[in-house]
């Protein structure tokens, strides 16, 4: 009998350090609470949360409903009134300010309104992760420059460029580091629908190139549909529902359709 039971106990022990090894970021028991001018309110309720390594997670909801307190709480952008953010077996809260900023070097982020320097080409905003920090093997500036299809803007200026080009810019900005975590927030809300579907393009092969585990805040939820593994619905700081999302390789699998061809689709009455 007691063989038995050691024998239970030893299984349990590996079956949850695997089932550990498989989460990336867990969010325990997590709550926010701002001081606002009507003194304050909880902006995220005890949300419990856990993104897979490798996978491809969409936070949606409406607006205020805490998606970007609960992502910003990954890099510690953001610190909990009280609960555990633990990323990658650390619990974000225990660093101390060197520790963090070592910790933050895994994780990358890209912005809605892209965050260039304007007064820098993009070879230079490119580079402007390396020069604030060391890291060990990064990318170079002609990889990234390629693999966001931008080699022919290396001297150009944020000015000059596209919103599409800016945000391939930002992209490559967060994969020179070669992060474990690539954070979006709301990446293609600036966007038109063609250069939307770009941007999704280029983030599944940074996914599938780089094995990076993204998390991408977003209210498009075409976009969740087609690039998100699952995806938590937040409502009022709450999480009321964790999606899996069945199929997302969808429409970005096939050519990119024309400006025209998708005026016709959605106008054309046939
Ligand atoms: N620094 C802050 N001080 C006070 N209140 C804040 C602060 N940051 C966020 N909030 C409030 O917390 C709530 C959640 O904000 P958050 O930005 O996380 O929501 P969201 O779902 O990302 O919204 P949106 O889609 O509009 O960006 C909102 O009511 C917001 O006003």
């Amino acid at each position: 009998m007691i063989y038995f039971v050691l024998v239970m106990i030893l299984i349990f022990t590996e079956v949850y350090n695997v089932w550990r090894c498989v989460l990336l970021i867990e969010f325990k028991e997590v709550t926010k609470v701002f001081q606002g001018l009507n003194g304050s309110f909880n902006a995220l309720d005890n949300v419990g949360l856990s993104v897979k390594k490798n996978e491809i997670f969409g936070l949606i909801g409406e607006s205020g409903a805490g998606k970007s307190t609960l992502m910003r709480f990954i890099n510690a952008l953001e610190v909990p009134t009280r609960g555990h953010v633990i990323v990658d077996g650390i619990d974000v809260s225990t660093l101390g300010s060197r520790k963090l900023r070592v910790f933050q070097k895994d994780i990358g982020m890209i912005f809605q309104q892209f965050n260039l320097l304007n007064n820098k080409t993009v070879e230079e905003n490119i580079r402007l992760p390396l020069e604030l920090h060391k890291y060990e093997k990064p990318l170079s500036v002609e990889e990234v420059l390629s693999f966001v299809g931008l080699e022919d803007k290396r001297y150009a200026y944020p000015g000059q460029l596209s919103g599409g080009q800016k945000q391939r810019v930002g992209i490559a900005r967060a994969l020179i580091t070669r992060p474990k975590i690539l954070l979006c927030d709301e990446p293609t809300s600036a966007l038109d629908e063609r250069t939307t579907e770009e941007i999704i393009r280029v983030l599944k092969r940074a996914h599938q190139t780089f094995d990076v585990t993204i998390v991408i805040v977003t209210h498009e939820l075409n976009v969740i549909k087609q690039l998100c593994d699952r995806a938590a619905v937040l409502e009022d700081g709450r999480i009321i529902d964790v999606i899996s999302i069945e199929n997302n390789a969808g429409e970005t699998d096939g050519p990119v359709k024309s400006y025209y061809e998708r005026v016709l689709e959605v106008l054309k009455d046939e």
